[in-house]
């Protein structure tokens, strides 16, 4: 339709005029569409030319964009007020939560502060629903009833919530050591509904913040190509990189043998000077397979420096970088930042029967991998009792069972038939060996459990305990293992992140779902 048509009518001319101001007015009352029908039933449309009909139509359908326009904008204006006020409940809850303390051993307090003997008498409901959120809380802040009946408008009041007034209000807390501060982030009590928040960060960076000086080699014993790779990266982290070298007693004599050049480097003479280490070094070496991962873990009773492992055994899991490239390598950890995986450890703590009060003298044993409960040379069946907190877990007979680490998933407890778990998840393996029953499916349990294995007084035979393979303890009757994650994990260098590592070493290491890949030719869904 041509504005040269309208022109030839004047009336049309007049009844777009009005029109336009009916518009205006019918879409500040999000009635337009109703005001344009009406407007053309009374006085232009009936009966009239075609035209006239077609501009009627098109009025209309403008007016319906119009109205769906102002419709969004009001709603999103409504939804910023919302968002804004609720922001303003959680940042005052939030500094209320920083200044004052809630409920404690001798008593409740209300939501001004005042000092109650149960919590019902706390902001009861009948105050909350008389006060306005102002009065209720003071200047102390809100209460959580405030946020939790976040979103209720007198609008919805007329509706279903006003027969359920509000949700019933809580607080959750950790029973951790300390404030438990931490946890809190990762909930939201956003209309009182459980939240996760955004994920921590994934790959951990360790930035040297002064150069590292002395670096501990430790090396697989009874290997030649150990040997020399030993004492060339000696030289070149001596000469190259001004590196103080220290190394076990046995491979500082191997050195030697070789050459009185090798004077510099230094090593131990007890056991005491051992337990002082992590206080000097800054970063291990370890040239060997896991298994020398394993032993340079063990050194360290408590906290452990990074370690950096060349592979020089079968296999290595745990073992990313390449012997052959170690200069690039060295050069660039030295330099910094680096990738670490913050490999968890598990105490263990041996107690006798006739001993039980000993246990806060005794040194708990730290494993990488795994502490493993088995029959050694006994015929008979093993009979652990096992408990996980104050919980029974469950009685396990058959040949033992295996407590492992997420590190140590892919080495014995993945011969039992555990998972294989990333090594960065914080779980303990729970994992029976050959267990004499149909339904044993092994376990995974959170990191935060203290687990307890019991050699039941009326066991047939003892028990043996191993720790990463090694130090076999006997337990007899009435002996227990009680075993929990250790504060001091193991960061180990990643050659590229904690998850391409980790892949890699099931897909080269263990050939993980390798299968020939199926034909392209054959049957397939029409
Ligand atoms: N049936 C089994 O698979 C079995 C039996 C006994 C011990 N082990 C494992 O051997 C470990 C001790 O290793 P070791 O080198 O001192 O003894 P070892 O020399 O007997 O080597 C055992 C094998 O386990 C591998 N291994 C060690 N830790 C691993 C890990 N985290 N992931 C994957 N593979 C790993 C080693 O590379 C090696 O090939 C124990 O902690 C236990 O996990 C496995
Ligand atoms: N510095 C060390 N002193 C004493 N024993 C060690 C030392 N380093 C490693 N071991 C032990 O030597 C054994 C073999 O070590 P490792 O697993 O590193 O080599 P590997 O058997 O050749 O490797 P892989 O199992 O991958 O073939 C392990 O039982 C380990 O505990």
């Amino acid at each position: 339709m041509s504005h040269q048509e309208f022109d030839s009518e004047g009336t049309l001319n007049n009844t777009r005029s009005q029109l336009a101001s009916g518009l205006t007015e019918s879409l500040s009352t999000f009635d337009s569409e109703k005001v344009v029908q009406e407007y053309f039933q009374q006085s232009v449309v009936k009966g009239v030319d075609d035209h006239l009909v077609e501009f009627s139509e098109a009025l209309r359908t403008v007016a319906k964009a119009l109205r769906r326009v102002a419709e969004g904008k009001a709603s999103a204006k409504a939804e910023a007020a919302e968002w804004k006020r609720k922001y303003e409940l959680e940042r005052t809850r939030n500094l209320q939560q920083e200044h004052k303390k809630l409920p404690s051993p001798e008593g409740y307090y209300d939501c001004r502060g005042k000092k109650t003997e149960n919590l019902t008498d706390q902001c009861s409901l009948e105050s909350l629903a008389n006060d306005k959120s102002e009065k209720c809380c003071g200047r102390d802040g809100i209460c959580s009833h405030e946020v939790l009946r976040d979103g209720e408008t007198d609008s919805d009041s007329k509706m279903i919530h006003s027969r359920m007034r509000r949700k019933a209000s809580f607080r959750l807390s950790w029973g951790c050591n300390g404030s438990g501060q931490h946890k809190h982030d990762i909930v939201s009590f956003e209309r009182g509904n459980i939240t996760t928040a955004v994920r921590s960060s994934k790959q951990i960076s360790l930035r040297w913040e002064s150069q590292p000086q002395v670096v501990l080699i430790l090396t697989k014993p009874n290997s030649t190509t150990v040997r020399i790779l030993c004492a060339e990266m000696v030289r070149w982290l001596k000469d190259q990189k001004k590196i103080n070298i220290i190394v076990e007693p046995r491979v500082r004599s191997e050195l030697l043998t070789e050459s009185s050049y090798f004077n510099f480097v230094q090593t131990w003479e007890d056991d005491k000077e051992i337990s002082l280490l992590h206080t000097k070094i800054d970063l291990v070496v370890t040239l060997g397979g896991d298994g020398t991962v394993l032993w340079a873990a063990s050194m360290f009773k408590g906290p452990v420096p990074p370690v950096v492992p060349f592979s020089l055994g079968s296999l290595g899991f745990m073992t990313p970088f390449h012997s052959e490239n170690y200069r690039e390598y060295l050069d660039a950890i030295l330099r910094g930042p680096i990738s670490i995986t913050l490999r968890h450890r598990l105490q263990c703590f041996v107690i006798r029967d006739g001993a039980k009060d000993e246990l806060e003298t005794e040194e708990p044993i730290l494993v990488l991998n795994e502490v493993t409960i088995d029959r050694g040379i006994s015929s008979y069946l093993t009979n652990l009792e096992c408990y996980c907190d104050s919980s029974f877990v469950t009685c396990v007979q058959g040949d033992g069972l295996i407590i492992s680490t997420t590190s140590g998933s892919t080495a014995y407890s993945l011969a039992a038939g555990g998972s294989m778990v990333h090594p960065q998840v914080p779980g303990i393996l729970f994992t029976p060996i050959c267990p004499h029953s149909l339904s044993f499916r092994p376990l995974i349990l959170p990191e935060h459990v203290t687990l307890r294995v019991q050699v039941p007084f009326n066991s047939r035979g003892h028990a043996w305990a191993s720790f990463d393979g090694k130090d076999r303890k006997q337990l007899a009757a009435g002996d227990a293992l009680v075993c929990s994650m250790a504060p001091w994990p193991v960061p180990t260098a990643c050659q590229v992140d904690s998850t391409t590592d980790f892949l890699r070493s099931i897909h080269e290491g263990l050939h993980w779902n390798l299968r020939k890949p199926q034909l392209f030719d054959g049957p397939r869904e029409s």
